[in-house]
């Protein structure tokens, strides 16, 4: 077994690898507005109603379109599911890993294609799109290799004439509900974790970006995973999401989205049903109002540099991008110039070529929802650099830079989900991290410092799932950090960590008296 190094990303000024994605592009482009069918027990099931799917920076440009489970076909996917349940929990751990190794040298062999779809289906840049592909992948490898070294279970003590053993088992069926900021990593890596701990599952996308998720579900199928193990029925979050959420049969629910319907899904899991005999188990993993703090030793140029790639990165729309800047009096006008200059050289636009640092945000509502904190930008501090937007072809949105923001502003403390940065004032850096933990939310942050002192303050204080030092705060790679928030951030279940395939498992001992 060939230790686990996550996927390298693409240098796309190599002019070979731009072409290649580009190729990718132009392949993509010849096969939009497809059908693609739900999967249900292996079989493909055409529904009349679809869910279709646009190109967030083209919004005559239909991506594709994608048949619609309702309830009833919810249902129908539950029953085979359980079904399938019952032969895959005991298919041999080292054989559920092969099918992850597999899938992932598929994809590894189609990265661009799979990256071009992310680029027309979710506006993603060409890197960014390249690091989703790049986190998929990582996934599949990191998971398969975690769960080969679940599959001796733990070691546990035994007296003599006794013999104690420690096992990991499935725990049945899950439903998989994924976001659409990361439509193809996040999607993937919550499936297969569930898969290759032994349960079955219901794949439920997001409703903008369901045909990266469909590309997936082929690929699962070729890397020969068995009818019935994952079933896909893209639909509408609260009519099928609703209906599994409440399902007496459902085990487990793996949701990664917004605070309010994370909320939302814990509370109805609580819930006994009728024909239900076990508690839900829910994995949530939910939204962030992330901090960027700045002290005064800082290498003010990196914290500018990190300010503005984490805040802007994929249009801010990131649970771990930066929306607040905490910068302490003295270095605040330095750093907030540099970023204001940085923000300014920025350009937005369609990624479909490499142009653009920032493609479109997502969709209608979203573009709707980000351009009205403008207006509460102008109230609560004062728009040094962006504030404009365009939906005239996509939906375009410049980054946005607020600055003399009041700690317990509404833009210092909702997540906007946008390319939109707050920047607040500390008196000194105990006052900076202070504000720094000051929402209900507990994501990620990160510390520009040359103080060990301050570090070390920070590393006991800051209270977030994933703290950094003196780079920015998105971008965690699979096996090297963890990931996952505190509070309302979620669960925090540490997607692509040591612990994670536990979480879709539960332990057995057993114990042999001689
Ligand atoms: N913490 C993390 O790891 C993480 C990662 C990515 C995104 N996010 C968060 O996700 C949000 C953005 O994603 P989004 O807009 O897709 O979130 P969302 O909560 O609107 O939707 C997420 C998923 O939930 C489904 N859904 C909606 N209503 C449902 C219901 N009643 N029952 C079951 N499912 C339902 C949606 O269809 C979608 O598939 C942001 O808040 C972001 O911070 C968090
Ligand atoms: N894991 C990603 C964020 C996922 C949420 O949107 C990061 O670390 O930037």
């Amino acid at each position: 077994m060939i230790p686990y190094k996550h996927e390298p990303f693409t240098d796309f000024t190599n002019k070979e690898n731009a072409a290649a994605i580009q190729a990718a592009i132009e392949k993509v482009n010849g096969e939009l507005g497809k059908d693609y069918p739900l999967v249900i027990g292996g079989e493909k099931v055409t529904t009349e109603g679809k869910i279709t799917s646009y190109n967030p920076a083209n919004k005559e440009e239909v991506i594709g379109h994608v048949s619609k489970a309702n309830q009833e076909l919810a249902e129908r996917a539950m029953q085979e599911a359980l079904t399938a349940f019952d032969s895959w929990r005991h298919v041999d751990p080292a054989v559920r890993a092969d099918v992850l190794f597999k899938a992932a040298n598929i994809v590894r062999k189609r990265k661009h294609e799979f990256s071009a779809y992310l680029v027309k289906e979710a506006g993603k840049p060409w890197n960014e799109a390249d690091a989703d592909t790049a986190e998929a992948i990582d996934f599949m490898e990191y998971y398969a290799r975690q769960m080969l070294e679940l599959k001796p279970g733990k070691k546990v003590e035994s007296r003599p004439g006794e013999y104690n053993r420690y096992d990991y088992i499935p725990l049945g069926v899950g439903i998989v509900i994924s976001p659409w900021n990361f439509p193809f990593a996040i999607m993937a890596g919550t499936a297969v974790a569930a898969i290759v701990a032994g349960n079955t599952i219901l794949l439920k996308p997001a409703s903008t970006t369901p045909i990266v998720a469909a590309k997936f579900v082929e690929v699962m199928e070729e890397a020969g995973l068995p009818k019935g193990v994952l079933n896909f029925i893209p639909g509408p979050g609260a009519e099928v999401g609703d209906y599994l959420v409440d399902h007496p049969k459902t085990r487990f629910i793996s949701f990664t989205g917004s605070r309010d319907v994370g909320l939302r899904i814990n509370e109805r899991a609580s819930k006994l049903n009728d024909g239900q005999i076990w508690l839900k188990r829910v994995i949530a993993e939910m939204g962030g109002k992330d901090t960027i703090v700045v002290d005064e030793s800082a290498d003010l140029e990196l914290a500018a540099q990190s300010i503005v790639k984490s805040s802007f990165g994929f249009s801010g729309q990131k649970c771990s991008a930066c929306s607040r800047a905490v910068i302490v009096d003295s270095v605040y006008d330095t750093v907030l110039d540099r970023v204001v200059e940085l923000t300014n050289e920025l350009s937005v636009g369609n990624t479909e070529q490499n142009e653009h640092f920032m493609g479109p945000v997502i969709d209608a509502a979203a573009f709707k929802k980000i351009t009205s904190y403008f207006d509460v930008a102008k109230e609560e501090g004062k728009i040094v650099a962006g504030g404009k937007a365009d939906d005239s072809t996509g939906y375009f949105v410049e980054p946005t830079v607020v600055a003399d923001v009041a700690p317990t502003a509404r833009l210092m403390q909702e997540e906007i989900f946008g390319p939109i940065v707050a920047f607040t004032k500390a008196k000194d850096f105990k006052e900076a991290i202070d504000i720094a933990n000051n929402t209900e939310y507990g994501l990620t942050g990160a510390v520009l410092t040359r103080d060990r002192s301050n570090q070390e303050y920070a590393r006991q204080n800051f209270h977030v799932g994933n703290l950094y030092f003196n780079r920015g705060c998105t971008g965690a790679i699979v096996g090297y950090q963890p990931f996952g928030g505190f509070n309302m951030s979620g669960t925090d279940s540490k997607a692509g960590g040591p612990d994670y395939i536990q979480l879709h498992m539960q332990a057995k001992t057993t114990s042999e008296t001689f």
